[in-house]
């Protein structure tokens, strides 16, 4: 099978996108994860299916998936991404784009030149909506991890995100304590966990460990609920710049059920062919 496909990235973020509007492609999850692998296939953190929409007030569909070949409702770097890679191939004029994914409607703004605004919508703190196993809503939850006791705030912002603060992202436990908290029984969809320092009222720094993945350069939907969560514990103003790895995000939020906005670069690397 040929499969066309751009590699793109957000902040390092990278991404496989296949346009499903002009190619008729299914891919599995074994094949998927034969695509990511950075030594025999293309090599990618997600995987971006852009298809027609299903729904008459959206424009487009778009499916994530990540590198072990698991589907996921939200990703906010790839969203920067599709609405660069729609915009550059002619399927879309418009500056403002709305778009369907596994968890709902977003809308994208082109800004500038290489700049795009999501808003992402409501973050989600009810416990049983993140999904987290907890009696009631709460600023932290513990988890025990080995025998110490991490806390986590919990959101989702359409995927589930547990964020920790530490002191210093630089010598943070992420390879230590991210898997064991990505696949902590209190997450019964597993989660992706950021490292999170707040520098001062307007600036984050942020490292995430991305469930599916690994650690990644960037994280666009961690990014948002680092904020969030920094936000609603009074520690940031609402409006706060994110340095992960590979960049910088701006992020805003007014609080409860207020959208967040995310403002951010989409970078296209080269156009290829793949035969599976
Ligand atoms: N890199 C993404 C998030 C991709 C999905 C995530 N790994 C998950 O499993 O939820 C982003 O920029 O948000």
């Amino acid at each position: 099978m040929k499969v066309e496909f751009t590699k793109m990235h957000g902040l390092g973020n990278d991404f496989m996108v296949i346009n499903q509007v002009t190619q008729n492609i299914q891919l599995n999850s074994d094949q998927i994860r034969r695509l990511a692998d950075r030594h025999t296939g293309v090599g990618f953190d997600q995987l971006l299916m852009v298809s027609p929409p299903t729904s008459p007030d959206v424009d487009f569909k778009y499916r994530i998936f990540n590198a072990d070949g698991s589907e996921v409702e939200q990703c906010g770097n790839g969203a920067r991404c599709f609405a660069r890679f729609v915009k550059e191939k002619g399927l879309t004029h418009k500056e403002v784009i709305p778009v369907e994914t596994n968890t709902g409607k977003i809308e994208l703004k082109l800004v500038g030149h290489d700049l795009v605004t999501v808003n992402m919508g409501a973050p989600i703190l009810e416990p049983q909506d993140i999904p987290l196993q907890a009696e009631s809503r709460q600023a932290l939850y513990k988890f025990n991890v080995d025998s110490d006791i991490v806390e986590l705030a919990c959101v989702s912002m359409g995927n589930p995100h547990g964020v920790l603060q530490v002191s210093n992202v630089d010598t943070a436990a992420v390879e230590k304590l991210g898997p064991k908290l990505e696949a902590h029984p209190r997450f019964p969809n597993k989660a992706n966990i950021g490292f999170c320092e707040i520098v001062d009222r307007r600036n984050i720094r942020l490292r995430v460990y991305e469930r599916g993945v690994g650690e990644t350069q960037a994280c666009g939907t961690g990014a948002c609920a680092a904020a969030v969560a920094s936000i609603a514990a009074n520690l940031v103003d609402n409006q706060v710049n994110v340095s992960l790895p590979g960049g910088t995000l701006q992020i805003e939020w007014q609080g409860e059920n207020q959208p967040v906005l995310m403002t951010g670069p989409a970078t296209t690397v080269y156009d290829g062919i793949v035969y599976l």
